[in-house]
C-alpha cells in the first residue's frame, strides 16, 4: 500500500496575540494612562492538529474571529506559531490580504513580475504567462497604469490571476471571492475548479457554504482554538450553520424577555425556553397552554430540521373546567406572513374531546413537507361553540435548512421529472 503524501502537516499548535489596552482617547485619559501598558494574551489556537493529503481540497470554517486568517497566515508562514509545527510542502501560492505584495507605484504588469517571483517564479516563467495572467485579470486596458489607481475589484482580480498561474502545489485562499463582480468570481471559481483537478491542494477560507460544498474535500470547523469538528461538507457544514441557527434562536430568545414583559408576554415566555419576540398571546384562558415544545425523532428538544424530518409537537394544558369540550389546532405561517399549513385535532362534525384538568397532547409530524426556510409556529385551544380559550401566535421559529435543491416555494410534493 502506498504512502499518503501530505502537502500541510500542522502539528499542536498554539497561537496567542498580544493585546494592548487602550491609552484612552481625551487628553486627560492620555494624561492619567499614560503608564498603561496593560496587555492581554489572546489565545486564538489552542493546540490545533491536522493534516492534508496532496490534491485535496479543504474549507476552514468558524465564527468570526475564530483564526481562521491566523491559520492560513501560519501555513504561508506570515505568522510563526508560539508552539508546535507547521509543515507545508512544495510551492505555495496564496490570495490571503489583497494586494498584499503589490507596489502601489508599480504598474500592474511590473506587479506581476514582483508578486510571481514572490512565490517563487522565474524570470522566464513569467514571461511564458505574462499574457495569460493579463487575460484573466481582464486589465487589459489598465495593466500599464500604477495600481494605486485600481479599485479594490481590479487588485483583486489582479492578485488572483498571478496567485493561480504559479503553479502551486499548495494555494491558500481567504474569503477572497467575495470580492469581484458577479461574473468574476464565477470566472474564478471555474478556475480553482480546475487548479483542484490538476491535483493542487488548496486551503481555502469563505463564509459562502455553497462555494465550500462545491469546491472542498473536507471542512475543518474552528471553535474556541480547537477543532470542533473535521470531516465531509455537507455533515461538518449541517453541524455548523444548525449550531449557529442555534444561537440565533437563544438570542432571539434573550430579546424576548426583554419585548414581552408584560403580564401576556410574561404568560407566554413560561411556555417554553426559546419564545420569539413576536409571539402574541389571546383568549379566555379558561383553558390554557402550559408548557410547549418541538422535538427532532430522537425526542430532543429541536427547532432546526430538514425537509422530510419527523417533527414532534408536544403541549401541556390545564383547565379548571374539568369535562369541557375543546378543539386544538397547530399553524405553520412563513416568516414573509405567508400561511403555509394548519391542522386541528377534530374536523367539523368529529366529536370532540373532553379534557381532564390537565393533561398533554402530541402532534406528530411523519415527513416535514414544508421547504428551507423560517417559518412561525401558532397554537390555539379553541371550544365547541367557537370560543377562544387560548391562542399564542409565533410562539417559536422553526428552521429548516437550506440546502442545494431544485424545488420552490413553502413545501414540497412527491414527485418525478421525466422526459422521454
Ligand atoms: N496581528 C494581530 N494582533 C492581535 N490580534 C490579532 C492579530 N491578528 C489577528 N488577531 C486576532 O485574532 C483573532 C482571530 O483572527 P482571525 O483573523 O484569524 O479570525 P477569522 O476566523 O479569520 O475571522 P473572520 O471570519 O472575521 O475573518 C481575532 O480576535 C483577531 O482580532
Amino acid at each position: 500500500m502506498s504512502e499518503i503524501q501530505y502537502s500541510v502537516e500542522v502539528k499542536d499548535v498554539e497561537k496567542h496575540f498580544k493585546v494592548y489596552m487602550d491609552k484612552g482617547s481625551t487628553l486627560k485619559e492620555r494624561a492619567i494612562f499614560h503608564n498603561r501598558n496593560r496587555h492581554e494574551n489572546r489565545q486564538i489556537l489552542d493546540g490545533i492538529s491536522f493534516e492534508i493529503p496532496k490534491g485535496q481540497a479543504v474549507g476552514l470554517i468558524g465564527r468570526n474571529g475564530c483564526g481562521k486568517s491566523t491559520t492560513l497566515k501560519l501555513l504561508t508562514k506570515i505568522l510563526k506559531p508560539n508552539s508546535g509545527t507547521v509543515k507545508v510542502e512544495g510551492r505555495v501560492s496564496s490570495l490571503i490580504e489583497l494586494g498584499a505584495g503589490f507596489h502601489p507605484d508599480m504598474s500592474g504588469r511590473e506587479n506581476i513580475y514582483i508578486n510571481a517571483t514572490i512565490f517563487g517564479l522565474k524570470k522566464e516563467e513569467i514571461d511564458e504567462r505574462l499574457e495569460e495572467i493579463i487575460r484573466f485579470s481582464e486589465l487589459e486596458e489598465y495593466i500599464d497604469n500604477p495600481v494605486r489607481t485600481y479599485s479594490s475589484g481590479m487588485y483583486m482580480r489582479l492578485a488572483f490571476a498571478v496567485a493561480i498561474n504559479v503553479n502551486a502545489d499548495v494555494l491558500l485562499i481567504d474569503e477572497i471571492l467575495a470580492v469581484g463582480d458577479v461574473s468574476f468570481q464565477k470566472k474564478c471559481f471555474e478556475r480553482l475548479k480546475e487548479i483542484k483537478e490538476q491535483g493542487t491542494t488548496i486551503v481555502i477560507v469563505s463564509h459562502s457554504m455553497e462555494q465550500l460544498y462545491s469546491i472542498c474535500d473536507r471542512l475543518i470547523w474552528l471553535e474556541e482554538g480547537k477543532i470542533k469538528e473535521d470531516g465531509s461538507p455537507k455533515l461538518i457544514g449541517m453541524h455548523y450553520l444548525d449550531s449557529m441557527e442555534d444561537e440565533r434562536i437563544a438570542r432571539l430568545a434573550e430579546e424576548s424577555k426583554e419585548k414581552l414583559s408584560d403580564e401576556r408576554g410574561r404568560s407566554i415566555l413560561e411556555l417554553t425556553q426559546n419564545v420569539h419576540p413576536e409571539a402574541r398571546r389571546d383568549g379566555s384562558h379558561e383553558v390554557r397552554f402550559t408548557k410547549v415544545d418541538l422535538y427532532d425523532k430522537d425526542g430532543n428538544p429541536c427547532q432546526t430540521f430538514s425537509t422530510g424530518d419527523k417533527v414532534v409537537l408536544k403541549f401541556s394544558y390545564a383547565t379548571a373546567l374539568k369535562g369541557i369540550a375543546v378543539n386544538f389546532n397547530m399553524d405553520f405561517v412563513r416568516d414573509n406572513w405567508q400561511y403555509c399549513y394548519g391542522s386541528c385535532f377534530a374536523k367539523p362534525g368529529d366529536n370532540l374531546p373532553v379534557l381532564e384538568k390537565e393533561g398533554t397532547v402530541t402532534f406528530t409530524i411523519e415527513k416535514l413537507m414544508l421547504l428551507p426556510g423560517k417559518y412561525y409556529l401558532d397554537i390555539g385551544i379553541n371550544g365547541e361553540h367557537g370560543e377562544l380559550y387560548d391562542n399564542v401566535r409565533n410562539i417559536m421559529q422553526i428552521t429548516v435548512r437550506d440546502y442545494v435543491h431544485n424545488e420552490f416555494g413553502p413545501c414540497t410534493f412527491e414527485h418525478d421529472w421525466e422526459i422521454v
